[in-house]
């Protein structure tokens, strides 16, 4: 039976460089940012809605969704990001169900649920653990404004929307300190995943 493991953490604490970890390691990767923007994908139900709600200015010459733009008023809107959440999260927990179940009937061994609002909705109850990436505010908010190239206060606007790193931490089974070096890391998630598989 596969053992499912969430994983979660902070906008830019270091979910995605730990999922690449877990990957190497044979995991399969099921990653909500990536079925996210699936169901707003063009001529999907999802794109439909958000398109209805927030209208046709968030749209792209070419039918796509503007992200960017969407991503700078909702995450400077915390009413705008309920509602953009009322809007897609059920879509998005039907396709990380789907894509739960496809990868336990094919038997994989090590299924990784990377969900940033993990907690927030729930997801902890099909997961056997909780991993937690976890990082202070400053270097937080340092590498979240370099990684997107953003100001401090759009940086802070964000994680501001997120649950607090320390109610995170406390649902977590397990907590991986990403301060140090991307070594230093890696030898903190090899040493679990060898307790859990
Ligand atoms: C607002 C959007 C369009 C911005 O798109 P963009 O490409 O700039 O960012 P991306 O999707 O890669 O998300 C980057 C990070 O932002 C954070 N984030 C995204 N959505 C949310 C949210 N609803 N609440 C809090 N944080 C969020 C996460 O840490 C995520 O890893 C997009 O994030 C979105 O559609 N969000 C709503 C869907 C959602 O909840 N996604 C999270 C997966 S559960
Ligand atoms: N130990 C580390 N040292 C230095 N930089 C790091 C370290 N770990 C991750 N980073 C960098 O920090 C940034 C955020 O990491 P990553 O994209 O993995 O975070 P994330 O939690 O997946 O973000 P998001 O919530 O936006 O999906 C990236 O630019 C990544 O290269």
């Amino acid at each position: 039976m596969a053992y499912v493991l969430g994983l979660t953490g902070g906008i830019a604490s270091g979910k995605s460089t730990v999922a690449d970890i877990l990957r190497s390691q044979g995991a399969f990767i099921i990653d909500a940012d990536q079925v996210a923007r699936q169901v707003v994908a063009p001529e999907t139900l999802g794109l439909q809605r958000v398109i209805s709600v927030f209208g046709r200015s968030y749209l792209q010459a070419d039918g796509s969704l503007d992200r960017k733009k969407l991503g700078a008023y909702v995450f400077a809107n915390k009413k705008a990001l309920e509602q953009l959440n009322m809007l897609l999260q059920s879509l998005i927990q039907a396709e990380i169900l789907q894509q739960l179940q496809a990868a336990q009937e094919r038997d994989e061994r090590l299924i990784v649920l990377e969900i940033p609002l993990l907690f927030e909705y729930h997801y902890e109850k099909y997961c056997d653990a909780v991993l937690v990436v976890n990082v202070p505010y400053e270097v937080q908010c340092e590498r979240l404004m370099q990684r997107d190239d953003i100001s401090l206060a759009a940086a802070q606007n964000k994680i501001a929307q997120q649950m607090s790193a320390e109610k995170r931490v406390a649902l977590a089974d397990k907590v991986i300190d990403n301060t140090s070096s991307l070594e230093n890391m890696k030898t903190q998630v090899l040493k679990y995943l060898k307790n859990i598989i």
